[in-house]
């Protein structure tokens, strides 16, 4: 669906990509995770036809992205970083707006508006919106052309758990569908419920990519954490995950029925960036 090949960008001197190269499979949901000035948004603006590179390629459907954008527009969504609403006018006039640059019908209005659960906010200007609402808003609005490939740019960025579960939410219901995504992201724990593979963007490069589950496979510890009954109180033991002795134990613990709870100690997409970084995602 999207393939990316040796995309490099300069701001002045300043390298912002090094030669960035991945693949997104058709009905993916892929993640840019990385700190402030990783290059995310470049990314992001870049294979949405917004900015030009330097070097490489973009190529999204097999078209590349710099030579059809009459044939990619109507294809892509994007959904900024930045709530940019005209926040004096009312939702559907914010909507309408965008429905007749697109050239799409108003009543697509009333289908996003009950899809996202605001249909009670049609009328309401935007300026008295919740974040969380405005953010929404500009999902519907990324949505109106009814797009086969859908870019976030932070889109839960400085919302509260709530809201942010609310869009979460909606993105899964929208990629049940079939709509293919990516989204940029530096909150590990939104990319790492979200997403089909993940992409470690730092300084520019791209550090790891791989499935969430694979990528703290990878880098766990290979321990066990026990918690064991001991005399009426309850002690926390460590075990290597993969050894006979281990097994032995705890089985021993469970027929004398003192075992409380075993967990696998996973590092965090957090820890495992730093792993593999040594930066920390700020
Ligand atoms: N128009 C510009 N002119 C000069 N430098 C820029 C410009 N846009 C971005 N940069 C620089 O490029 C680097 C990457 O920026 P970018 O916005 O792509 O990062 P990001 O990963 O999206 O960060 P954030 O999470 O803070 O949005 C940063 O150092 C930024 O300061």
């Amino acid at each position: 669906m999207i393939r990316v090949e040796n995309l490099k960008k300069n701001y002045g001197n300043k390298e912002v990509l090094k030669g960035l190269d991945f693949f997104i499979e058709t009905g993916e949901i892929f993640s840019l995770l990385g700190p402030n000035g990783a290059g995310k948004t470049t990314t992001i603006k870049i294979l949405t036809g917004q900015l030009d590179p330097d070097a490489g390629s973009v190529q999204i459907m097999e078209k590349d992205v710099f030579s059809h954008r009459k044939f990619l527009c109507p294809r892509l969504g994007f959904m900024p970083e930045e709530t940019n609403l005209y926040e004096r006018l009312s939702v559907r006039e914010n909507l309408k707006f965008f429905c007749r640059l697109y050239g799409v019908d108003f009543n697509r209005i009333e289908k996003y508006l009950s899809f996202v659960g605001m249909a009670a906010e049609a009328d309401t200007p935007v300026k008295k919106l919740s974040r969380g609402m405005k953010q929404k808003v500009l999902l519907i609005r990324s949505l109106l052309h009814e797009p086969e490939v859908l870019f976030l740019d932070e889109p839960v960025s400085g919302l509260d758990p709530a809201s942010a579960a609310s869009i979460h939410r909606l993105l899964e219901r929208l990629n049940n569908k079939g709509l293919t995504i990516l989204l940029t992201s530096h909150d590990m724990e939104e990319v790492d419920r979200l997403s089909d593979r993940i992409a470690f963007l730092d300084e520019g490069e791209i550090a790891a990519l791989d499935h969430p589950t694979s990528l703290k496979l990878n880098h766990s510890p290979g321990k066990l954490e026990v918690l064991l009954k001991v005399e009426g109180k309850i002690e926390k033991r460590t075990l290597e995950i993969n050894s006979e002795k281990a097994a032995d134990k705890i089985a021993g613990w469970m027929k004398e029925g003192r075992l409380g709870a075993v967990h696998s100690s996973e590092p965090t997409l957090a820890e495992i960036f730093v792993d593999i970084t040594g930066s920390e995602l700020k």
